[in-house]
């Protein structure tokens, strides 16, 4: 067959399947129509039964019954609706793109074609039309060269014959691009993806998946996957092709609920959010490192990364730096659980526990218990065996106040039809102390405060508790009366409902240990971007935190933008130290796809081991350098270059080196209608010239960068470094350096001419 006969019959069946994926599509609509109808049937019919009068006695137990039926039905009728409409998105992905991927292959000596897409599609039959792409056989395609391969099965590997690996590019159901190629996707189509402009949203990856990356996303294996890859080399779309494979490699016993995603900022998180719908599944939770911290420390003001950093620019002194890196460490957390067990005569700092305005227990009542308990016992059992003197004694005062005259009044003064609610809710069968019972669940409900109170400890004071370790801890950084004050710095802020991010993590970490709280066992898989921002005490804390989760860690360590005034830890090497009895892989990707080659390779000239970045051969406009010689000139040639730019390219990104840079910028532009000042609080992303602080940019790409002021006196020298190699490596198209006077010595090994 020619090379044309075989597109024809390429295209015929393109056709022939976008046909059977619009029938299944309209099947699929009628389908969901009928559900839905159904589901609000079922939904009007509980609503019904639910306004059965309770108040006959005899129909109690009956009705009761009845409804949790009904609330059955209700619930198996909306997952069916799920479901069905779960399906229907499935099929709508494969619409206009059916699949991106056609494996020959020969097993047991049986010729077959398969054809690889984002989800599977079956003929009536049963006969597979197209393969998920996270199908075990489609790993071939990702993987294997020509001839001899394998691939895992749930009974074992399978060996075949790997004949013909072809790829498509198909739009609007009309094949734009094939080519038949030997490696794992070959450059014409990867090249044509990466040329497309900036979107909103990042994109998923599934037909370009390169091997290393395949590597990362199919993973089972590790407890703590490790992936260290330079700028744009796809760390952040490894990730959501690992969520959408994970979750239909474990479908039975994985859901997008016990996933989360631990992201560097808000802006990245709606950046990202379309990945997974785009590939039929739902996302997983994301959350910040701070609104993480800040959700279990409630009522108190957690210092952000970015508000540090912003303070380390104006001022960060020595002993600042030796006392946080302490606090930074593994060791740090570990001294604390050392200290809290080798005190054993000291009682804890507990709180009262105010109801109605006064205390219900007293802080010295609770001591007592405390004291008495056996000094054998580890704290924490000591703290558990008080809690549950404390819940006992609770359960007591319940019993014994419900015969006093105020609860018998209380009692009185229900309606009749209250009285029957009570014990129908609480199926509480007709007896002879059926009112002594009512009054106990009437206490129970009133003193439900108390109950929360112990539940949660409130009764303990972690902050107390933390200042006092500080106190105990024998230290030689810094001079007694720098820690003395640093602990009195600490007490004041707690006074004004304020910590630093280390003191939180650590107070957190302390009353996880105490009070053996804040664990959830049921995520399964912990996903952190940018873990170079992560201090190995953040780490311990989280992987304490989820004992149950596997760790999936990416980051680039020459983009430490937040902590490499201070820092200059070798991040692997601590995290298989935190991690030594956990099966840890490492990965490395090298090669960077986001940017054109000049680009690229002007960024990695930026670095003292920049030979190892590859980049894309992709090509594009050198980079440009622009010099000024005052500060007005700066800005008017700012600005024309910003205008230029963005005549050509949707998104211009000015970056600068903080927020109060990224103001002065803004006001420069005042009068520009096109103009975005980018700050912590978006959302997301306009289209347009963005002026915003390099923090903010982590993790995104804009199709022409600008960086603001690389002179001499902003980046003055190798801290600066990582800044400056981040703000380069957000381009995809065009980048171009400004300064004002004299260029940044960090530019110097660059090869571009300045103008
Ligand atoms: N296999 C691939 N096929 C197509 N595009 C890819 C592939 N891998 C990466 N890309 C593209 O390269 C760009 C960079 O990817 P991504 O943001 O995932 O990289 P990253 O390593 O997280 O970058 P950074 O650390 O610089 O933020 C994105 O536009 C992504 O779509």
């Amino acid at each position: 067959m020619t090379v044309n006969e075989t597109r024809e019959e390429e295209q015929k069946r393109v056709y022939q399947i976008a046909d059977k994926v619009d029938e299944k599509i309209e099947r699929a609509t009628e389908n969901l129509a009928k559900a839905h109808t159904e589901t609000g049937k079922i939904e009007r019919n509980y609503g019904e039964n639910t306004k059965v009068n309770t108040f006959e006695v005899d129909d109690q137990m009956e009705t009761n019954a009845s409804v949790q039926q009904q609330k059955q039905l209700v619930s198996l009728a909306v997952e069916n609706e799920n479901i069905l409409e779960s399906n229907k998105l499935k099929l709508e992905n494969l619409q206009g793109s059916p699949y991106f991927g056609r494996i020959d292959i020969v097993e047991d000596g049986e010729e077959d074609t398969l054809y690889i897409g984002t989800s599977t599609l079956q003929d009536d039959d049963g006969e597979f039309l197209i393969y998920d792409w996270r199908a075990p056989v489609s790993g071939i395609y990702y993987n294997g060269t020509l001839g001899n391969v394998s691939y895992p099965t749930p009974n074992g590997t399978a060996k075949v014959d790997l004949k013909k690996k072809r790829q498509f590019q198909i739009v609007k159901n009309e094949i734009k691009n094939m080519f038949d190629t030997n490696e794992t996707v070959g450059d014409e189509i990867l090249q044509s993806v990466l040329s497309e402009y900036n979107d909103e949203y990042l994109k998923n990856i599934v037909a370009t998946i390169q091997h290393e990356q395949n590597t990362i996303i199919r993973d089972t294996k590790s407890d703590v996957l490790l992936v260290q890859g330079v700028a744009g080399s796809g760390k952040t779309s490894a990730i959501l092709q690992r969520v959408a494979y994970l979750l239909y490699h474990s479908r039975s016993t994985l859901d997008a609920d016990k996933i989360i995603l631990f992201s560097p900022n808000r802006l990245f998180s709606n950046y990202i959010s379309e990945v997974l719908p785009s590939l039929g599944e739902r996302n997983m939770r994301q959350v910040t490192l701070n609104e993480f911290i800040s959700l279990r420390l409630t009522g108190i003001q957690v210092e952000t990364m970015f508000e540090r950093y912003e303070k380390d620019e104006r001022n960060l002194p020595e002993t600042t730096i030796k006392i946080r890196l302490f606090k930074e460490s593994s060791d740090f957390l570990n001294k604390l659980e050392e200290i809290e067990q080798s005190n054993k005569d000291h009682t804890l700092f507990f709180e009262d526990i105010i109801f109605e305005g006064k205390p219900f227990f007293t802080k010295k009542e609770i001591s007592e218990i405390y004291d008495s308990k056996n000094k054998a016992y580890s704290i924490p059992d000591r703290f558990l065996k008080t809690k549950n003197t404390l819940i006992n004694r609770l359960k007591k005062r319940i019993h014994d106040d419900r015969d006093e005259d105020w609860v018998q009044a209380e009692i009185d003064n229900l309606s009749d039809e209250d009285f029957q609610q009570i014990i129908t809710d609480n199926n509480i069968e007709e007896s002879t102390n059926q009112r002594s019972i009512i009054a106990e669940k009437f206490l129970r409900d009133r003193y439900a405060p108390i109950y929360n109170a112990l539940i949660n400890n409130y009764f303990f004071d972690p902050y107390k508790e933390y200042l006092f370790i500080l106190n105990n801890l024998k230290q030689n950084l810094v001079s007694d009366s720098i820690w003395k004050t640093m602990i009195e710095s600490i007490d004041q802020n707690v006074e004004t409902h304020n910590l630093g991010l280390s003191d939180a993590v650590a107070i957190l970490y302390l009353r996880n240990f105490i009070t053996e709280s804040g664990i959830n066992r049921n995520i399964q898989h912990i996903f952190i971007d940018e873990i170079q921002d992560y201090t190995m005490a953040q780490l311990q804390y989280i992987s304490k935190s989820f004992p149950n989760a596997k760790l999936t860690l990416l980051g680039d360590k020459a983009q430490d933008i937040l902590t490499s005034s201070y820092r200059n830890k070798d991040l692997i090497t601590g995290i298989h130290e935190l991690f030594e009895n956990k099966k840890v892989t490492t990965i490395t990707l090298n090669q960077s796809y986001r940017s054109t080659a000049e680009i690229t390779n002007f960024a990695k000239s930026l670095l003292p081991n920049g030979d190892e970045v590859k980049s894309f051969s992709r090509k594009g406009e050198d980079p440009v350098i622009k010099v000024f010689n005052d500060e007005g000139d700066y800005y008017k040639g700012l600005k024309q270059i910003a205008r230029e730019l963005n005549q050509r390219y949707g998104t211009v990104a000015i970056l600068t080196r903080n927020q109060a840079q990224a103001e002065q910028v803004y006001t420069h532009f005042s009068d520009e209608s096109l103009v975005t000042l980018v700050t912590a609080d978006f959302r997301s992303i306009p289209k347009g010239i963005l002026v915003l602080p390099i923090y903010l940019a982590k993790g995104l790409e804009f199709d022409a960068v600008i960086g603001h002021n690389i002179s001499s006196e902003n980046y003055p020298d190798a801290r600066s470094r990582d800044t400056l190699y981040t703000i380069c490596t957000r381009a995809m198209h065009s980048l171009t350096i400004c300064a004002e006077k004299e260029l940044s010595p960090l530019l110097n090994k660059t090869k571009t001419t300045v103008s």
